[in-house]
């Protein structure tokens, strides 16, 4: 491109400032942009990406990456607010990796013409899925006759509660990294001391990695049977790196002029390896942003590596290094508490402010956390005096299952929420699976909930119950899966239909065991039994060491259960909570009527509080931001490595733009806040 100065592409937007001029106009094709949060890094390149296309490239030859969808979300919300309709920028394409590589995979595992036998590959969407398959490999190696160190393994005895998790979440880190593929030992030559010494593994996961990988690819790279998320990344990247290819350009990777890359801190050896690949060709004009400290994903492989000075001999470039200085999100309050936390300079502009508001939770005479973030969310309200304040409110967890008695305290003020990358506890197989059987127990079909809500229960059903969709030889279904869909519209439809699964397939169906916990739950209720007992006989910590295969998952089942018992405490009985969210679906179906039928004005929807998980929204920002649950021990997890608490505290902080409220355990205070703010705790 030209000399900063000769701009093609302008903005109405905003006025931008000469650092992002600068970016926006450099001459230069390769340029890496590090800089703190806030500092503008996904709009600045939002406006390279437009002068890229305001001097003539095509659209459908730039390529932006990110590692998370809701990163993708962030930049085409940047794209859209510098350019209005005045480029074709919805053209580009903006995914992520791991959606890219999925779609270069797709092409070259297209079947040929006529080539019936061709079957696509399955994609599984969760650890459960994946379970058999961990297990297969897991045999696969006990019965292995050619292992030659037998005796240095120790395998799980099969459906060992915590293995599954375990495995799957420590192999991603190692796909992730490529360390199969950077270190590769001679054909067949896996031992314990290289498996130690050179990749720091312990032999048994190394071999049951290896049998679950050939499962997965028993037909090559381009039949695989399966695939988890990233896994798409990995296969791509894994044949860049092989010897069956000659280059990068035997692959349909696709021609671009213009390769971008948001949140480059995300990024990990398989990633860059795709990378690497794209930008192969020294015209390709390339500019990266990120921002070490907000490197989250480390069990992914995520690497600050590819941000530093060693990234310019990786790819073979020279990079313009440019800076942005001042964050244009929150005041320099912030900024200069986020600078120590960061151990690194972070400016403001002067004119914003960002108040900081800390409250004691938890403590004698203290509110609880969740009844305190009601408190703090009303209070804004009744500052702004506008109608909808609620949308631009965001509270952010340290993990989702704090989400449940925020739930539970949102619902009973009557407050709209929406939940941000994970489903409402209310809305979990777990809890719509004792909602129903309570209901069919109680003859109470009316607490069933609204259409929305009646859809989900087949499949909650079923899977908690572990019960055969079909019967091996029902001639009226094709697959379960076609059953599941005609399940799922009648149960929409009439919540008998929803009684009926249960009472003729689920009690007929289902496990032995599990049919007899079913049965002592139905006679507790018809015997006078109230909610815990029912829960007590269902067993339903069982149903989770059953179902789920993660450790976490099955503390969350216990929380959301605790959660529905605390619930009820504030209701004559849990059925009338369950009626009060019946009332609250069908509000919102009348109201998603009315917008269809014109007869609400407004076609936004009823602002609502977003509730996320703070790594869920990375890249977005707020006016009004709450953090809960500010305890020693919870945020920082004790369980979680120190530096990627601290950048996931940081990455929180920093959405807010005109308010953080802190709620904070004032016993047992989080070490993220500091001592001034904790002396200045209210209630
Ligand atoms: N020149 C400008 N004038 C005013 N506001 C701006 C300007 N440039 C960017 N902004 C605004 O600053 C805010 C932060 O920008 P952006 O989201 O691009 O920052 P970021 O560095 O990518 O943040 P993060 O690291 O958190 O993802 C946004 O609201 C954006 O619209």
């Amino acid at each position: 491109m030209s000399a900063p100065g000769s701009l093609r592409f302008s903005t109405q937007a905003i006025a931008i400032t000469a650092e992002q001029e600068d970016i926006q106009a450099s001459g230069e094709r390769a340029i890496l942009i590090e800089a703190a949060a806030g500092t503008a890094k996904t709009t600045s390149l939002a406006l390279r990406i437009c002068e890229v296309l305001a001097r003539g490239a095509t659209p459908r030859r730039m390529l932006a990456l990110t590692f998370t969808p809701t990163a993708c979300l962030a930049l085409r919300r940047a794209l859209q607010l510098v350019a209005g309709d005045s480029l074709p920028h919805k053209q580009v394409r903006v995914e992520t990796f791991d959606s890219y590589a999925a779609s270069v995979l797709r092409q070259m595992e297209a079947p040929a013409d006529g080539d019936d036998s061709f079957t696509p590959a399955r994609l599984l969407h969760s650890a459960e899925q994946a379970r058999p398959y961990v297990w297969a490999a897991v045999d696969a190696v006990a019965d292995n006759p050619q292992e030659r160190h037998a005796e240095d393994l120790s395998l799980p005895s099969h459906g060992a509660e915590s293995y599954v998790g375990e495995f799957l979440r420590r192999t991603q880190s190692i796909k992730g990294r490529l360390l199969l593929e950077l270190n590769p030992p001679e054909q067949g030559s896996d031992s314990p001391d290289y498996a130690n010494d050179e990749l720091g593994l312990d032999y048994s996961l190394l071999r049951v990695l290896r049998a679950y990988e050939h499962l997965r690819l028993e037909s090559g790279y381009e039949q695989p049977n399966f695939r988890m998320p990233l896994d798409a990344t990995y296969d791509l990247a894994r044949l860049l790196r092989s010897d069956s290819i000659g280059g990068p350009e035997e692959l349909p990777l696709g021609q671009f002029d213009g390769i971008f890359v948001d949140e480059m801190h995300d990024c990990n050896e398989a990633m860059f390896t795709l990378l690497k690949a794209l930008l192969i060709q020294p015209k390709v004009y390339f500019c990266a942003v990120g921002d070490r400290d907000q490197v989250i994903h480390q069990h992914f492989g995520a690497d600050a590596r590819f941000m530093s000075r060693a990234l310019d001999a990786e790819l073979g470039r020279k990079l313009q290094r440019l800076p942005l200085s001042l964050s244009f999100r929150y005041g320099p309050a912030l900024a200069g508490w986020m600078a120590k936390l960061a151990g690194k300079p972070i400016a403001a502009q002067k004119l914003r402010q960002t108040e900081l508001l800390a409250i004691a939770c938890e403590g004698a005479g203290q509110p609880k956390t969740a009844a305190a973030v009601v408190g703090a969310l009303q209070r804004w309200r009744g500052e702004q005096r506008k109608d909808d304040v609620y949308s631009d409110c965001a509270v952010l967890l340290r993990r989702e299952s704090q989400s449940v008695l925020l739930e539970n305290a949102l619902h009973a003020q009557g407050i709209a929420y929406q939940c941000m990358g994970f489903g409402s506890y209310l809305r979990r197989p777990e809890v719509l699976f004792v909602r129903t059987v309570y209901a069919i127990a109680s003859g109470r079909l009316d607490t069933l909930g609204g259409a929305d809500t009646r859809r989900l229960i087949p499949d909650a059903l079923f899977e908690m119950t572990q019960t055969p969709v079909l019967k091996a030889d029902d001639p009226d279904y094709q697959s379960a899966e076609a059953f599941l869909r005609e399940a799922r519209a009648a149960a929409a439809d009439s919540e008998q239909v929803v009684a009926k699964i249960f009472n003729q397939h689920i009690l007929d169906w289902a496990p032995a065991q599990v049919r007899q916990r079913l049965q002592n739950a139905l006679q507790t209720v018809q015997a006078g039994g109230d909610f815990a007992a029912f829960l007590a006989a269902l067993d339903m910590a069982r149903f989770g060491r059953d179902v789920f295969v993660e450790k976490e998952r099955r503390d969350e089942l216990r929380r959301h259960m605790q959660g529905l018992l605390a619930a009820s405490l504030d209701y004559a009985g849990v059925l009338d909570f369950f009626k009060s969210l019946q009332a609250q679906d069908e509000a919102q179906a009348q109201r998603v009527a009315g917008r269809a039928e014109g007869k609400v004005r407004s076609n936004k929807s009823r602002p609502t509080i977003t509730l996320a998980s703070a790594a869920h929204v990375k890249g977005l920002e707020f006016e009004h931001v709450l953090l809960p649950y500010l305890a020693q021990g919870v945020f920082p997890d004790v369980e979680a490595e120190a530096a990627g608490e601290k950048n996931l505290f940081y990455v929180a902080a920093t959405r807010a733009r005109s308010r953080l409220t802190l709620l904070v355990n004032a016993e047992r205070p989080s070490p993220f806040v500091p001592p001034a703010l904790i002396a200045r705790l209210s209630t």
